[in-house]
């Protein structure tokens, strides 16, 4: 077998980046990649032994489809040193082996299956026509320059109240507990929690670069920051389940038919702590990932007007024009161009721009043999953008999806097999929503691209989002074609 290219140590990642923040990794994997070819052997900061990093699309096949029953990925070793140090489980992204298929599997059910997802389709409407009201306000309340769609407005919070507010909602830590999100003047609590979890994300980035001792001891303000923003997070959470359980101990119908009371019933040996942890960790990867993706494909469609007018005459053909009619798990299906909105604009701004896994057993991948234990990292943000699996890469062509050959392993925004996603259909069914709600309310009008992608665990717009949206007239009619 042929001995792999190898590059430097974690110090080349150092190199890479002058200003060693740790947010430029993806472009860093890029610089990688083009210098020394589809796969390399070298060293990630944060982890003491050599990775595979691959960004062609055969030989990640040849990795996933060994990955076993079980597959291991890298943990988030800070998140993973607070859960021990709180004495709380680690929770299913970081625990791996029969721990993690005990755990995933209690959220399994409720959640993956497109069926039971769907099912929490209609508790996402009332949340989302309220959050469209808040985007008119706010226009409004910008000046009539912005309500005629020619000033940009920041809508980061918006999306990011809106989806707080969802995630909550479905996964109903909260029947009784009121959020309020939403709420003209929203309450202190949500905004804690969302400035909690972009506290996480964008310390986290800079953490993975640090030495641990630097971490652990916390000898900088943003790793203190760091651990500030994980403990209030679990704090908050708790208070919400807390509240949440105590009033469904008197009146238990408040949970029928929602996320906890699904996962109380069949799942009794969960913890009260494995419980509260899985909550966190549903408002971690849930958050963030979704309204980010929102914000890439609002800005996507306001710089591809045609692609917005088809999109939104397919809403409003399967859902009619009305934008305060809420969508069900019949109309999600017919949705198609929708899908392909969805994917497109997830392969070119792909924010988990890298994921890995633990190789269970000596594995050929790409024609080399790695053994049993090796990372393997995969460079989903680069193999998203390569000609040789998407014609015209940085074009924006929802229609390619339509093809059938497409690499399957080429563009893996949610990830692959057993490991993959578990929130996977709740977000692509609350993003289907919140669209379908904002496309017949508005037109996004055209905006610059964001030119501020930091990588903060995932990949996010520093600044707001450059948006402009143009309320639409009564008819509806008006903007479609
Ligand atoms: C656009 C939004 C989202 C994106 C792009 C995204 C992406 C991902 C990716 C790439 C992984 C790793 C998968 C793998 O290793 O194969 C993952 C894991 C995970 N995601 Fe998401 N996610 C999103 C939304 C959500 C939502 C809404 C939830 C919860 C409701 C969620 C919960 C999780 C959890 C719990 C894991 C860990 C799964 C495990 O380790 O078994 N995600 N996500």
């Amino acid at each position: 077998m042929p001995v792999l290219p190898i590059i430097g140590s974690g110090f080349e990642f150092a190199r890479l980046e002058p200003n060693k923040t740790g947010q430029k990794f993806h472009l860093i994997l890029r610089k990688i990649a083009a210098k020394y070819g589809p796969i390399v052997r070298l060293r990630t900061p944060g982890s003491d032994k050599d990775t595979i990093f691959i960004t062609d699309a055969d030989a990640v096949a040849d990795a996933l489809r060994n990955e076993g029953p079980m597959p291991e990925r890298r943990a988030l070793p800070s998140w993973a040193y607070f859960r021990a140090q709180n004495k709380l489980p680690l929770g299913v992204p970081l625990e791996n082996g029969e721990e993690w298929k005990r755990l995933r599997s209690a959220i399994q059910t409720p959640i993956f299956p497109p069926k039971n997802a769907f099912a929490y389709c209609p508790t996402l409407g009332p949340p989302t026509v309220q959050v469209m009201g808040l985007i008119e306000n706010e226009l409004r309340c910008a000046g009539p320059q912005a309500l005629a769609g020619e000033e940009l407005v920041a809508m980061d919070n918006l999306v990011m109240r809106w989806s707080i507010e969802d995630t909550l909602t479905f996964s109903t830590l909260c029947a009784p507990f009121k959020l309020g999100a939403l709420d003209d003047e929203p309450n202190p609590f949500t905004m804690d929690m969302i400035k909690a979890v972009n506290t996480v994300f964008a310390s986290t980035g800079p953490i993975l670069n640090m030495p641990e001792f630097v971490w652990r001891n916390q000898l900088t303000s943003s790793t203190r920051e760091h651990f500030k923003a994980l403990q209030r997070l679990m704090d908050l959470t708790n208070k919400i389940m807390s509240t949440t359980l105590s009033e469904s101990t008197k009146d238990p119908a408040k949970l029928q038919g929602t996320f906890l009371g699904h996962v109380l019933q069949r799942d009794a040996t969960l913890t009260r702590d494995e419980m509260l942890t899985t909550a966190v960790d549903l408002l971690f990867a849930g958050i963030d990932t979704t309204s980010r993706t929102l914000l890439n494909i609002m800005n996507l469609l306001s710089r591809h007007p045609e692609a917005q007018t088809k999109l939104r005459n397919e809403i409003i053909a399967v859902v009619g024009a009305d934008p305060d009619v809420h969508l069900d798990a019949s109309h999600l299906a017919k949705l198609k161009y929708m899908k392909n909105v969805i994917k497109e604009s997830m392969r070119l701004y792909a924010i988990i721009s890298s994921n890995s896994r633990f190789l269970p057993r000596d594995t050929v991948v790409g024609g080399y043999m790695i053994p049993a234990g090796t990372e393997v990292l995969f460079g989903i943000e680069v193999m998203s953008h390569d000609p040789k699996y998407f014609a015209d890469p940085e074009s924006f062509n929802p229609d390619r999806w339509g093809a059938k050959d497409i690499h399957p392993f080429a563009s893996l925004p949610f990830g692959f097999g057993p490991r993959m996603c578990v929130g996977r259909r709740i977000a692509e069914m609350e993003m289907t929503v919140f669209l379908a709600h904002l496309l017949r309310k508005f037109e996004i009008m055209p905006s610059p691209p964001p030119t501020d992608l930091v990588f903060n665990l995932v990949i996010a717009n520093e600044k707001p989002m450059p948006l402009k949206f143009r309320p639409l007239g009564n008819s509806t009619a008006e903007a479609a074609v």
